[in-house]
């Protein structure tokens, strides 16, 4: 039995017609499954919950984009019982790119109805003023979160997803972003008590996959199974700089811009100076003071791109 929890509304309603590809092949397979569909935010976290409440081990199905991967992933109950799968249905799909998973609706159903690999990937974990959550992708503060935020309500992203151009979307929010952003203070502790203080941070990322934004290789080397994030830091650059060396991380040529830190970290404290957006999988919220991140290991049980992909 499959368990398929569905967002309609992911890339602007692309994921109706994405479901409605997949259910046409899951019926002609005679393949017994259960689908539900999300109304609203935070709707997927509750379902997952739900389904996954039952004693059983269950494999869950997630479609929709990297948000709904997130609230799935943050209502399972117990990891070491569900596997999860995913049709990728979003704007960005940084999961599925990642995971070098199928991003054909046809491939990706096959996939996961003859599934060749199953992978054991690592979960990032975030705590904010004793709430936790988890996230697939990347958890950041300061400009990455700022430009999430707007894309997430942007009638803009609605236009451009149906023409196809969604990822302008984040181009265009993402150099409005960089005008309105002012840098701050970030001090950055590791696990093993050392620090580090960013007088002019723009933003401060705890990356599990190694692009986010719709394919930005901002940790080119980041790897969902070695135990680690690979915290990236934006630190004393000019904003025109900054718009020079965004573009140049699609290929991740960035980092030989003077200002642009990586380093890897098995948890790090993000001690900021005033109030910021903050963002788990492009899902964001505001922080003050201080955030955590942290990596937790081969949590979940992946149906990953395998031969028949
Ligand atoms: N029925 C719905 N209609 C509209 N939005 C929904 C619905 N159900 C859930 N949502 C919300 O849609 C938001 C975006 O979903 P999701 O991230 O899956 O798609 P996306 O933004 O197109 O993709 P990506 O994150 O890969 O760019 C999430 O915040 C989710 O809670």
């Amino acid at each position: 039995m499959y368990y398929f929890i569905v967002n309609p509304g992911s890339r602007s309603g692309n994921g109706k017609y994405v479901w409605q590809k997949a259910e046409r092949i899951l019926d002609q397979e005679d393949v017994e499954y259960r689908v539900y569909f999300t109304a609203y935010r935070t709707h997927a976290t509750e379902l997952a919950a739900e389904i996954t409440a039952r004693t059983e081990r269950l494999t869950l199905i997630a479609v929709g984009g990297d948000g709904t991967v997130n609230e799935v992933i943050n209502g399972i109950r117990d990891f070491s019982r569900v596997t999860l799968g995913y049709i990728p249905t979003g704007s960005s799909n940084d999961f599925a790119r990642c995971m070098g998973l199928p991003t054909d609706t046809e491939a990706a159903v096959q996939n996961i109805l003859h599934p060749t690999h199953f992978d054991k990937i690592d979960l990032g974990l975030m705590e904010l003023g004793g709430q936790k959550r988890y996230f697939a992708v990347s958890c950041g503060c300061g400009f990455d979160a700022a430009v999430c935020h707007e894309a997430l309500h942007s009638r803009i992203k609605n236009l451009l997803n149906r023409l196809h151009l969604g990822k302008l979307t984040y181009v265009g929010i993402a150099l409005k972003q960089l005008v309105l952003c002012k840098p701050g203070s970030a001090t950055i502790t590791l696990s093993n008590g050392k620090s580090k203080t960013y007088s002019k941070a723009y933003f401060v990322s705890g990356m599990n996959c190694h692009c986010e934004g719709g394919g930005l290789k901002l940790a080119p080397h980041a790897d969902i199974h070695d135990g680690f994030l690979d915290i990236f830091v934006v630190n004393r650059l000019g904003k025109l700089l900054i718009a020079l060396m965004l573009p140049t991380a699609y290929a991740g040529f960035h980092t030989i811009f003077p200002g642009v830190h990586i380093f890897r970290a098995r948890s790090a404290e993000v001690a900021v100076t005033g109030t910021l957006p903050l963002h788990t999988d492009g899902e964001t919220c505001l922080m003050e003071d201080t955030v955590k991140m942290a990596c937790c290991p081969q949590s979940l049980t992946l149906i990953a791109a395998g031969k028949n992909a």
